[in-house]
């Protein structure tokens, strides 16, 4: 078998992880647990304030974006994979490529030099209860369309993964359905994590037609399977997914994940860990899924593999994976 070939499309964003205090939050006025879209200056803000809070751990610097946390993780797991997002020519821009690369993903574009808007930053606060709070200042990231999509990126493509979050603009829908035609074109199959109730709530017609239309696969939580379907029961929100859709899975933050294709339902255990830190889980539960059906393991495993990356990731803060899947993935006899 050749190695499976990942191409992802997201919000290409620099992760200011910054341990704090419940307090701290309060005072700064930070919504807990969610992913809050910030303008530059409140951005500045509250890295100003971040830095200059004795109380406050040490920020570190490191890249992101949920799509880009999923891809470090399968090219850890030894696919091969390249990125299509989005940064400027400016430091962090620079160095987001960089570090993209030498993690051994392909940052397919080039940085946009010039007089651009800035490099997209999200400062990530770690509350002690692992929960993480995220502040995301978009910049260039969410400028990218159809024109950064080069089909020829394509040629020898298995699978697409898309992020929910940049589908928040025309230009970004475009990109995705231009991305599906060259990905279907190339015999792959497409996919996409729904990333936010409130991003499925503000274009929920169009994430309907993408989901019934070119996606193959979709990954959503319950709230965001709630939404989409705009129903309480979730049982009736998957029957209607999976109308719409070959490849369906839900997960269920500390419940099993239910995963549905076609005919075939299976459930796939989480595995429970004291979180560190949240932030990734869905990012990682998306590779070692992704990572499952690219080696053609069958869909429990590809789901037990997604709730083993997902542990792993809360176990400690950042949103990449930091030990060996794999060697996890072998000792409970998956791959
Ligand atoms: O899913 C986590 C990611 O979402 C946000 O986009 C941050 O960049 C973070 O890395």
């Amino acid at each position: 078998m050749t190695t499976p070939y990942v191409i992802g499309i997201g919000n290409a964003v620099m992760d200011v992880i910054a341990p704090t205090s419940d307090a701290t939050l309060a005072r700064l006025g930070v919504e807990k647990g969610i992913m809050q879209l910030v303008d530059r200056a409140r951005s500045e803000f509250l890295m100003a304030a971040q830095s200059a809070d004795p109380q406050a751990g040490k920020a570190r610097l490191v890249p992101g974006g949920s799509v880009a946390n999923t891809l470090a993780g399968l090219g850890m797991l030894g696919l091969r994979t390249a990125f299509i997002g989005k940064v400027a020519g400016d430091p962090l821009g620079l160095s987001y490529a960089e570090q993209t690369e030498a993690q051994g993903t392909v940052f397919v574009n080039p940085p946009v030099a010039g007089d651009v808007a800035p490099t997209s930053r999200s400062i990530i606060f770690v509350t002690p209860d692992g929960e993480r709070s995220m502040n995301t200042y978009l910049g260039i990231s969410g400028e990218l369309g159809p024109d950064d999509v080069n089909p020829a990126t394509f040629s020898g493509a298995d699978w697409l993964f898309l992020e929910g979050y940049l589908f928040d603009k025309d230009a970004g829908k475009a990109a995705f359905l231009k991305a599906a035609d060259a990905c279907h074109a190339a015999g792959g199959q497409a996919g996409i994590a729904l990333s936010d109730p409130f991003c499925v709530d503000r274009h929920r017609a169009d994430f309907r037609r993408l989901v019934a239309g070119p996606m193959d696969y979709v990954i959503g939580n319950v709230h965001e399977w709630q939404s989409l379907y705009q129903v309480e029961d979730l049982e009736e929100a998957l029957r209607l997914a999976s109308a719409d859709c070959g490849t369906v899975i839900c997960t269920r933050s500390g419940e099993d994940a239910i995963l549905i294709r076609g005919a075939e339902r299976v459930t796939a255990p989480v595995h429970r860990v004291v979180p560190v830190d949240a932030t990734g889980a869905g990012d990682q539960f998306a590779a070692g899924l992704i990572y499952g059906l690219a080696i053609g393991a069958d869909l429990a495993a590809a789901g037990r593999m997604g709730c083993i990356a997902a542990a792993e990731v809360i176990g400690h803060v950042g949103a990449r994976p930091e030990s060996d899947l794999r060697a996890a993935f072998r000792a409970e006899e998956l791959a």
